[in-house]
């Protein structure tokens, strides 16, 4: 424990909530419990300006206007893997409302000296299922082979469908357990496209709420090895990344096929075609069912709206370029034309070590 951090958060807290009152006296305490236990306690108010200042710092995230509105759910208390897997599906539940998504955080207990926290193996709370076959190929998400195969040495069966949503796997304890998430928690929408009724053909949904269970939140010297949050999906996320990445469900030459596009050479730019029609599907179909959603345009706007928010109130707002710029029609974006501070600044959500 680095109580330069704690302080250096303890000061940020106050800084920016003088209603926290004076800093000395919480610095004593703090550097008192460091001393007595090798750590020390956030109060619910410094863990909920923790948690939404880590948001502000994701230098990554292009979402990071509302900063200010996310829920924290402190849940610091619940330590055993099927506490964890209820306060996930709790999660889900709150997060997803009928479509209207509330960005929201779970914190459940930290690392402590001595006693490991709990961990989520899974990336996201909702996960489609990836099924190696003889032949080496996928049936679902190859994204999700790994733990597909993990849940199955485990007992798990699935449907065997393209869009089977995995069970948690959570560890806590030393302990491993497996907790289907249940069917009424998990929101997805159906892919159709507003001018081509052949689309719906196509099979593809994707769910709700993108809910990251693989990061760590670390405040102050703290380490919150177990905190998943989620916001809302960016359509660019599902339409030219999840649905179109070649190791992914690498519909592009579907859609190319079914749009009647000539895919005998790149420089027909049926791959760019098929990803504008099947990002457009995307949008379509959250909109009408209701479900919060986000163009990519839209996005960059709010994000440049936030920066110079940030600019005004005296801060640094880090941002890294090659996360920030979407991953269709970059330059249509007022995110690409301009350069940007990839600072690293604390709190912040931190890739865990894989667990082994
Ligand atoms: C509310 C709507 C939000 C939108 C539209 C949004 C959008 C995005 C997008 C598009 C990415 C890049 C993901 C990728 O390329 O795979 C991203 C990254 C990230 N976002 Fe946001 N975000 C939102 C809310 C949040 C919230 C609530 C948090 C945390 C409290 C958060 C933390 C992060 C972090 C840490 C990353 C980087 C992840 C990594 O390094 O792997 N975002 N965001
Ligand atoms: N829209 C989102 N998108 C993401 C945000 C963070 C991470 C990810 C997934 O990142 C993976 C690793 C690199 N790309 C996929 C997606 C949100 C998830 C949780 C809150 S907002």
């Amino acid at each position: 424990m680095d109580w330069r951090e704690a302080e250096n958060f303890i000061r940020l807290h106050h800084a920016e909530n003088p209603v926290a009152g004076p800093v000395e006296p919480r610095l004593r305490e703090v550097l008192a419990e460091i001393d007595q236990t090798g750590t020390y306690t956030h109060t619910t108010g410094e863990l909920t300006f923790g948690a939404r200042v880590a948001w502000r710092n994701s230098n990554r995230c292009i979402g990071r206007l509302y900063w200010r509105s996310l829920q924290v759910r402190d849940r610091r208390h619940v330590d055993t893997a099927d506490g964890v897997a209820e306060e996930c599906v709790e999660h889900l539940r709150a997060a997803t409302g009928r479509g209207r998504i509330r960005p929201a955080i779970t914190v459940l207990a930290p690392d402590r000296p001595g006693e490991r926290a709990p961990r989520i193996l899974n990336d996201q709370l909702i996960r489609y299922a990836g099924y190696t076959r003889e032949d080496g190929s996928v049936l679902g998400d190859p994204a999700n082979a790994e733990i597909t195969k993990r849940a199955l040495r485990m007992g798990w069966r699935g449907e065997g469908t393209r869009f089977d949503v995995l069970p948690l796997v959570v560890e806590a304890k030393g302990a491993l357990v497996l907790r289907e998430v249940p069917h009424e928690a998990v929101l997805e929408v159906p892919l159709r496209h507003p001018a081509f009724p052949w689309f719906a053909d196509l099979g593809l949904k994707w769910h709700a709420v993108p809910a990251i269970s693989n990061m760590s939140l670390e405040i102050g010297g703290v380490a919150y090895p177990c905190a998943p949050f989620n916001g809302w999906y960016m359509g660019t996320e599902i339409g030219a990344r999840n649905l179109a990445d070649r190791d992914r469900y690498d519909q592009l030459p579907v859609v190319a096929e079914r749009l009647g596009l000539d895919t005998s050479h790149e420089r027909t730019l049926w791959r760019d075609q098929a990803l504008v029609e099947l990002n457009v599907a995307v949008l379509h179909s959250f909109a009408e069912d209701g479900v919060t959603i986000t163009d990519h345009h839209t996005e960059a706007r709010r994000f440049l709206t936030h920066l110079e928010r940030e600019e005004r109130s005296g801060r640094v707002c880090p941002a890294d370029w090659s996360w920030i710029v979407p991953p269709l029609s970059g330059a249509a974006t007022p995110v690409f034309h301009r350069y940007y501070d990839d600072v690293r600044l604390t709190p912040a959500y931190v890739h865990r070590p894989p667990v082994v």
